[in-house]
């Protein structure tokens, strides 16, 4: 188990009623990695995350985290995952310590445990100075930041971000870029679903997804081979179109 992939797909299909939404996906994610998920509107991002994050069970194909099978073994799949979704799911009125701490007790973390895994969560994000600050007054970046954070504190081995920077100016688009690429150097390993190819880095690895179909995954320095990323997408797009 110890030499198993951080994420592994393995021919995997999802039907919205008769609509296709993932046809036989296939990719995986070693351990330590950044891997961007990127496709535009309706290629499948979100249908796939809801897969990864169990929400809804893949007929037919394999989903494995860190080598615990999700069908056979949901409970230690999870358990590996942190998860921060495209909608936001904060107590606006509450510090960050206070909302942290909540859902810290929900990972079932004592209250000492739990203020040691917010001060670490928070000082990955370069938040630790925030911690007594109410949700209400702190901008959308850092709101987003904390989000992660909280999907970090019970320590999951994945961490998937669907579309983080949806709604953020470029500024706190490029630090929470920054931020979770940092994570990903710190051995966590990233799956980022993004419409934005400006968000990739060289060495990242892609999973490039239209219309529910794998178009091209690898390194993205060896697929854009010397174009940049944005170039490298638009031709993809407009071949596929
Ligand atoms: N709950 C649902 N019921 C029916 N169809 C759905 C549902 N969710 C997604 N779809 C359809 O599945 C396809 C893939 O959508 P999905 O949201 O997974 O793509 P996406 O890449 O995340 O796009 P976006 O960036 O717009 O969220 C689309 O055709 C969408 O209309």
């Amino acid at each position: 188990m110890s030499d198993a992939p951080a994420l592994l797909v393995r021919g995997l299909s999802h039907d919205w009623g008769r609509k296709p939404a993932l046809r036989d996906v296939s990719f995986t994610v070693a351990r330590g990695r950044f891997c961007a998920l990127l496709g535009p509107n309706g290629a499948g991002k979100s249908t796939l995350m809801s897969v990864l994050t169990g929400l809804i069970r893949p007929a037919p194909g394999v989903v494995a985290v860190a080598g615990h099978d999700m069908a056979r073994n949901r409970r230690a799949a999870l358990a590996e995952i942190g998860v921060v979704f495209q909608q936001p799911t904060l107590d606006l009125d509450r510090s960050v310590r206070a909302n942290l701490r909540y859902f810290a007790a929900l990972h079932g973390l004592g209250r000492k445990r739990a203020d040691a895994r917010i001060a670490e969560a928070l000082e990955l994000l370069g938040m630790d100075e925030r911690v007594d600050e109410k949700l209400r007054a702190l901008n959308g970046g850092h709101r987003r930041r904390m989000e992660i954070a909280r999907a970090l504190l019970h320590r999951p081995r994945l961490l998937l971000l669907d579309e983080p920077t949806v709604g953020l100016d470029a500024p706190a688009r490029s630090a929470i870029t920054a931020h979770v690429h940092q994570l990903a150097r710190e051995g966590i390993t990233v799956l980022w679903a993004t419409h934005l190819a400006d968000e990739l880095r060289a060495e990242d690895q892609v999973v490039l997804l239209h219309k529910g179909v794998v178009m091209a995954s690898g390194e993205v320095r060896t697929l854009v081979e010397g174009r940049p990323v944005t170039d490298w997408f638009n031709v993809a797009m407009e071949q596929a179109a």
